[in-house]
């Protein structure tokens, strides 16, 4: 059925999904959902395969150039009769028989993502076009983990779905933002002109045990330093704000929504609030008190970040119940163990 957007325009296909490969009739078709993941031996990746292969109806293919991803991520899955995993680049095509595909492929730490920029903008675009490809081809689901950096530097806030964002085209954050948000232009095409059936997730920062070391966002970065003695670099002001969720709620909403019947995009995350500084003191508490703090410039970062999730909450029946202070002990006993650094 239709459904109207802020501006009146329909949002929605009237046209029939395209059918299922013919291979589901096949007498020799397994009883199981087969999903694929792009970018699944990433931070978030690796979470949703762990949660997808507990159910033993499903088989699990992941794709990853391992760009930011690693296998040591998917070490238990290896070998597994229903998990497989290929070494692929989504900017070339796929032929893979799927009922889903959570298309995750991209990365994601503004230091990578703006290390070779048009490679990421290469992946958003491209990226997407291949899996959309590849969805209609054989009937498949396909759902986007979109962005909260669609909303830019947002000028309303927390920030609704409905919002449209004040986002600097030109920016040495555009490959992503702009590329993210070309990406759901694209769902939404393949929706309205080939019946794709479409899922699309605005994820807001998410963190947890697994994110790189090395990863550049600010948790990891924050709790690295800490458990290494170092000054803890807070980008100027410190004022910003950003709305953090931990990873296990990010993946319950993934499933919730690729599960559910809604199109629209819809944002995941945690609308818990925190001043740069805040988290920076949060850290140093509950690991090393002593450390310092640096103040350090950064160009073009957004100065607020908060997710107005009624619609999740409505459509989805979701919301994230892990708070920082829980999930930040977490996090930080994963990383002294990588760290081979043992509590004092
Ligand atoms: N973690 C967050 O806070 C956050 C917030 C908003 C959106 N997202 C989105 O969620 C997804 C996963 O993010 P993450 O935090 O797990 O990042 P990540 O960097 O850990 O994972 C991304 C994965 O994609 C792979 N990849 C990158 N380019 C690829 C390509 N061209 N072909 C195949 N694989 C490729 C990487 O190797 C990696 O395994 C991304 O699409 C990201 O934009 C994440
Ligand atoms: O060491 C650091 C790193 C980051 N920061 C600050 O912390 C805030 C968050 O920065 P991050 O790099 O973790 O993440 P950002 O919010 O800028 O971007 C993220 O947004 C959502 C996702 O799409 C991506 O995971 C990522 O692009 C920014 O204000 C940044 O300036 C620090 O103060 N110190």
């Amino acid at each position: 059925m239709a459904t109207n957007s802020s501006n009146g325009e329909q949002q929605t296909s009237s046209k029939p999904p395209p059918l299922p490969s013919p291979l589901r009739f096949s007498k020799f078709f397994q009883a199981n959902m087969r999903i694929l993941v792009t970018g699944g031996a990433g931070f978030i990746g690796s979470h949703l395969v762990d949660k997808l292969m507990e159910n033993e109806k499903n088989e699990v293919i992941v794709v990853d150039n391992y760009f930011t991803g690693s296998k040591d991520n998917l070490r238990k899955w290896i070998d597994h009769p229903r998990f497989e995993l290929i070494r692929h680049d989504v900017t070339e095509p796929l032929l893979v028989e799927v009922d889903q595909i959570y298309h995750l492929a991209c990365p994601a730490s503004p230091i990578f993502y703006k290390y070779n920029p048009v490679k990421t903008i290469n992946t958003n675009v491209i990226g997407t076009l291949n899996m959309l490809g590849l969805a209609k081809r054989v009937g498949a689901r396909i759902l986007l983990t979109s962005t909260s950096e669609v909303y830019g530097d947002p000028l309303t806030h927390p920030q609704p779905e409905t919002y449209w964002g004040n986002v600097n085209p030109i920016g040495v954050r555009s490959c992503y933002d702009e590329g993210k948000r070309v990406a759901e232009t694209l769902m939404f095409d393949y929706h309205r002109q080939h019946g794709i059936e479409i899922r699309i997730a605005r994820i807001f920062n998410t963190y947890g045990p697994r994110m790189n070391i090395d990863d550049g966002r600010v948790v990891s970065n924050f709790i690295a330093q800490a458990l290494r003695g170092e000054p803890l670099t807070v980008q100027k002001p410190g004022s910003q704000t950003r709305s953090f969720c931990y990873v296990s709620d990010m993946v319950d909403g993934l499933i919730r929504l690729m599960e559910g019947q809604n199109t629209d995009p819809i944002n995941i995350g945690n609308p818990g609030e925190f001043t740069m500084l805040e988290l920076a003191e949060t850290v140093k508490e509950l690991i090393n008190p002593e450390v310092e703090i640096n103040m350090v410039n950064t160009p073009d970062d957004p100065r607020q970040r908060k997710p107005d999730i009624t619609k999740a909450k409505e459509v989805l029946g979701w919301e994230p119940q892990v708070t920082l202070w829980d999930g930040l002990p977490l996090m930080v006993e994963n990383f002294r163990s990588r760290l081979g650094i043992s509590k004092a």
